[in-house]
């Protein structure tokens, strides 16, 4: 289903503009990630699609039909809608919320409590986790609730305001991980909020950076809004560091992957090696680096070992590979094919090299 913005404009009765002459179209199947700092009209844009707010003037438009045109509360029912710290009803157990807009729709009980229960399993809670209460979970869990519920809607269209905000970095990530896992096999059309442009170019295929005065700065992907940013504000506002994050969306065609020398976990070593030795299970993944000059009694075990660093899977954009090469002690990024079997190694300066001559680079 694709979303409309027509001219569309909101002031509050107080005389705020809290969005002004918004024009954009939200594509099918994709998440649109609405960023900007506070205040710059994010929320009150995406409560105008399931008119939670009423625009003044302008249309906002879904599969070109005007949201204006029907019954708002039909219309809230058929869009799921996720807010911040989930917004679960504290006096109802995980399923019955789950299940809360199913049972509107006139499911009878049975029904949406199965679909509920498959719900659960759907965003990873495990079924016993239904009888409980929201406070009796974790943050991230209700996060994880909160979505369930939102597809209990079963509606093409979610609208997700600042879902992750509440709970810390590490959860944040998985959940962020699981929405890409879901959206993957679902395709529903996703706008999203949040004021977080790492989470905004992680998540969107659609970037929409907005400023305070509810105007819209820029859209375009994660990748064009980080590499080609429109004006000062849009630069300052993807930070400086835009050009390292820019890298997540560069191919790594160039990197050249050279041999390493590699030492088998079980295996002796008879004289002290002169480099580093890269040392690999039997399926042939990396275990860890053997420093120069080692002298192993016995069989190598992983205890002989250095930790490595990240690894590069081959074929996926060129930031893991400079994250390999940076984040190996023996400055030797370990290159692995899907199955995170050894293929070779890259080195930071050849890696920069080729940074430096993309275009965005130079
Ligand atoms: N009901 C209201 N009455 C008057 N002004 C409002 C109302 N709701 C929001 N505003 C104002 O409209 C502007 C945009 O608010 P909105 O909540 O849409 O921004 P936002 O980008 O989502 O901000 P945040 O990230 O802080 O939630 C702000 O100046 C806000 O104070």
């Amino acid at each position: 289903m694709t979303i409309q913005f027509r001219d569309v404009t909101k002031r509050y009765p107080d005389g705020t503009v809290a969005v002004d002459e918004l024009n954009l179209t939200v594509e099918d199947g994709t998440i649109t990630v609405f960023v900007g700092p506070s205040g710059c009209g994010k929320t009150t844009s995406l409560r105008m699609i399931n008119r939670m707010v009423e625009p003044t003037s302008g249309a906002v438009l879904l599969d070109g039909k005007d949201v204006s045109e029907g019954d708002p509360a039909l219309l809230r029912r058929g869009i799921g809608y996720v807010i911040q710290h989930a917004g679960l009803f504290p006096h109802r157990t995980v399923l019955d919320n789950i299940a809360t807009v199913p049972l509107l729709a006139g499911w009878d009980k049975r029904k949406a409590r199965d679909r509920a229960v498959e719900l659960l399993e759907t965003v990873g809670l495990p079924a016993e986790l239904g009888k409980r209460y929201p406070a009796q979970l974790s943050g991230g869990q209700q996060q994880r609730v909160g979505v369930a519920r939102a597809l209990a809607a079963d509606s093409p269209v979610l609208l997700m305001d600042e879902p992750f905000s509440a709970v810390d970095p590490v959860v944040r990530e998985g959940l962020q991980d699981e929405l890409l896992r879901l959206q993957s096999q679902l395709g529903k059309t996703i706008v999203f909020v949040t004021h977080d442009i790492d989470e905004a170019v992680r998540l969107g295929d659609k970037v929409a950076v907005m400023r305070v005065g509810g105007k819209l700065a820029q859209y375009g992907t994660p990748a064009e809004v980080l590499r080609h940013p429109v004006d000062d504000f849009v630069a300052s506002f993807v930070g400086r560091d835009r050009g390292y994050r820019g890298l997540s969306f560069l191919p790594s065609t160039g990197v050249e992957v050279q041999d390493v020398a590699q030492i088998a976990l079980g295996s002796t070593l008879s004289a002290p090696n002169d480099g580093w030795l890269l040392a690999v299970n039997a399926d042939k993944q990396p275990r860890g680096w053997l420093p120069p000059k080692s002298t192993v009694e016995g069989e190598l075990t992983e205890a002989d070992l250095v930790a490595g660093g990240s690894l590069y899977v081959q074929g996926t954009p060129i930031r893991g590979a400079l994250d390999a090469a940076l984040s190996s002690p023996a400055s030797l990024g370990v290159v692995v094919d899907d199955e995170h079997r050894v293929l070779g190694a890259v080195v930071a300066r050849q890696v920069l090299e080729v940074i430096e001559a993309s275009p965005q680079g130079s």
